[in-house]
């Protein structure tokens, strides 16, 4: 029966929007919501806590595939990330987080391991589910599939505002240099590439607002969900 569970996949570049219209698009359908790029990122956290190197893969797999990780909702309505009981909610969004987890993530076993775990987010009514390989691995049979972009200068800008609101030091030069790094280890790893999926509907949000990029997408769902 899983399989008739709809499934919206959002794909795309650091700082496209994703996380931010998948938020939005699963509230307004009450679906469920999965941040797959969360998890890469907790998962390169464990890596600094237990100092595993991410020269080699296989001390990584047995991690990757052991995660203890959480997902949940304080009673303020906030989203938690707990890494082995500890609170990581804030240390994952850092940029210099997210380098890492574009390491992690180009192991080949390492992927594998957590597909599992990303598929389990598949409940019903449905899930939203935004990150790099949702539409072309994670969930190929999903009914509607995004491809969320926007300019590499536009997406930084939009990290940097993002990361500034959080109290942190970051400066743009280098936030559009660490985003043209990830979207290079992201597009051209041997597996899960960030492509467009077959049938995904592209969106450049360079110029759209959130919420006109979330009706896009609520309006192509329309069609393709029965
Ligand atoms: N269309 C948009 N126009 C302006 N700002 C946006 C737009 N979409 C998202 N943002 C903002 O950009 C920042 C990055 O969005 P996020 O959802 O984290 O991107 P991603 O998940 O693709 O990395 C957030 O602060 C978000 O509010
Ligand atoms: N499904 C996914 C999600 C993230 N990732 C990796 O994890 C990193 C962080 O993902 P993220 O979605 O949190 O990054 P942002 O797009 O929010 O900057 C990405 O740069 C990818 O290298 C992946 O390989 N596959």
């Amino acid at each position: 029966m899983q399989e008739s569970i709809p499934v919206i996949a959002i794909d795309g570049p650091s700082g496209a929007g994703k996380g931010t219209v998948a938020r939005l698009v699963a509230e307004q359908l009450g679906w469920h919501l999965l941040d797959s790029g969360a998890i890469y990122r907790v998962l390169a956290v464990a890596t600094q806590h237990h100092q595993v190197s991410l020269d080699d893969e296989e001390p990584l797999i047995p991690m990757a595939a052991h995660l203890d990780v959480q997902f949940k909702i304080s009673s303020q309505g906030e989203s938690k990330v707990i890494l082995e009981g500890e609170d990581v909610t804030h240390t994952i969004r850092t940029e210099e987080i997210g380098i890492l987890a574009s390491k992690v993530a180009a192991f080949p076993r390492v992927r594998e391991a957590l597909l599992r775990r990303q598929r389990a987010f598949k409940v019903s009514p449905g899930l939203v589910a935004d990150g790099r390989d949702m539409g072309t691995v994670v969930f190929t049979s999903a009914p509607v599939k995004i491809f969320l972009t926007a300019s590499a200068e536009e997406r930084a800008q939009r990290r940097f505002n993002q990361l500034k609101e959080k109290g942190l030091d970051v400066k743009i030069g280098r936030l559009l240099d660490d985003i043209r790094q990830r979207d290079e280890r992201d597009s051209n790893r041997k597996v899960a590439p960030l492509v467009p999926a077959e049938g995904a509907l592209t969106i450049d949000s360079t110029d759209l607002s959130i919420e006109e990029v979330v009706n896009k997408i609520l309006s192509f769902s329309d069609g393709k969900l029965t």
